[in-house]
């Protein structure tokens, strides 16, 4: 079946469905530091849930942390799309994927950084790690 050629240069009837995971791994560190009081060793990151270069279709990612921290808002421009920090407490990390195809309009995840062991993360190794599944799906593209 031939497929519909739009404006913009978008094929219609077609969809791409990029898998992806977006996480946390957070270590303890056996204490409070002396120096800030923090407690935990973490990184949040976008990763693709089958091995490839997300490069090819994204071309930079933002984490919004919590404005405590220095220059709150991390912009990733290419792989590996993680910021490494440390803290004491959890919050919510926005995560804002723009792509190559400016035609294609950034989605935005929410990730809830996890530091404390509950029912929803994996231990390994001393290593909280948290991670959600989610596609990035692109309609009609170009
Ligand atoms: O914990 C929570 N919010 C947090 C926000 C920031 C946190 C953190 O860990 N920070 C390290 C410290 C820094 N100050 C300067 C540079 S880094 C800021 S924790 C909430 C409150 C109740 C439940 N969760």
């Amino acid at each position: 079946m031939s497929s519909e050629h739009l404006q913009g240069g978008r094929v219609r009837g077609i969809s791409i469905v990029k898998a992806v995971v977006t996480g946390n791994t957070s270590t303890y560190l056996g204490g409070k530091r002396e120096t800030d009081g923090h407690t935990h060793t973490w990184t949040v990151y976008l990763k693709p849930f089958k091995s490839e270069d997300m490069s090819v279709y994204v071309k930079k990612v933002h984490f919004k942390l919590h404005d405590s921290y220095s220059q709150p808002m991390r912009i990733i421009s290419k792989p590996p799309y993680r910021v490494s920090e440390s803290g004491w407490g959890e919050f919510e990390i926005m995560i804002k994927v723009f792509f190559q195809d400016p035609a294609e309009k950034p989605v935005t995840f929410y990730h809830l950084l996890k530091l404390f062991p509950n029912e929803t993360v994996t231990v390994k190794d001393k290593t909280l790690i948290s991670e959600q599944y989610d596609e990035i799906i692109f309609t009609d593209p170009t």
